[in-house]
């Protein structure tokens, strides 16, 4: 099977965690849009959708399924979204869209968060994809500076403006031994909106495609 045939089959096998009549959370990036494909052959049997992206509102659009601003929204029972790692922890990296900041928002209103991946995001210890953070332009050769004083070596992801008019530092050298640490310390730099490590609020099911078929992890 391709990689595009696993992430397919992850992506449709999410469906099984979506309850009828509620509105579901989704995530961006290649895995999340089969999600969406999937999402519009039951587009009848639910309230709606709040997106993580622009790129994907216009998919969820384009299908006739109805995306509500989150602020609209109490209560989400599912967030099913892609990973660029995860770990046996359920810890991810994300933000290879660079859609990182809306999807830890609503995966932190999420209930639970399904993460669908290809066998291949599957690692030991996070940081061989490089770390994406979400920076406030003017702060970019300061945060970058403090990136390097933990260890890592930011590099500039050129011609990208994120969904919220910000760019994007992708973090090389890192081997993340304590991700909710490195989180928190990351987070706490100032001109970071967000870093794509989901640490502290990981996955609670990932849906892993491989040779054999789905695999279900729980937490
Ligand atoms: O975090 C993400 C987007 O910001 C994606 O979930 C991640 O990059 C995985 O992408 P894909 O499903 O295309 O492999």
């Amino acid at each position: 099977m391709t990689q595009d045939e696993l992430k397919k089959a992850v992506g449709w096998a999410a469906l099984d965690y979506v309850t009828p009549g509620t509105i579901v959370g989704v995530g961006t990036g290649s895995t999340a849009a089969h999600f969406i494909d999937a999402l519009g052959s039951i587009k009848h049997q639910i309230d709606g959708a709040v997106s993580s992206s622009e790129a994907s509102t216009l998919k969820l659009k384009s299908l006739g399924i109805p995306v509500y601003d989150l602020n609209e929204v109490d209560a989400l029972a599912v967030y099913v979204d892609g990973a660029d790692e995860i770990n046996p922890q359920m810890q991810m990296i994300k933000g290879g869209g660079a859609a990182l900041t809306r999807e830890k928002i609503i995966a932190a209103v999420a209930e639970k968060f399904i993460c669908i991946a290809d066998i291949s995001k599957q690692v030991d210890v996070l940081g061989g994809f490089p770390l994406p953070v979400e920076v406030i332009p003017m702060a970019r050769s300061y945060v970058a500076r403090e990136l390097v004083k933990l260890g890592g070596l930011p590099e500039y992801r050129q011609q990208v403006v994120t969904d919220n008019g910000n760019i994007i530092l992708d973090v090389h050298n890192l081997s993340i031994v304590n991700p909710a640490e490195l989180e928190r310390a990351i987070n706490a730099l100032p001109g970071v909106v967000t870093v794509g490590l989901f640490a502290a609020r990981g996955a609670d099911v990932a849906l892993i495609g491989g040779p054999n078929g789905v695999t279900t992890i729980t937490q």
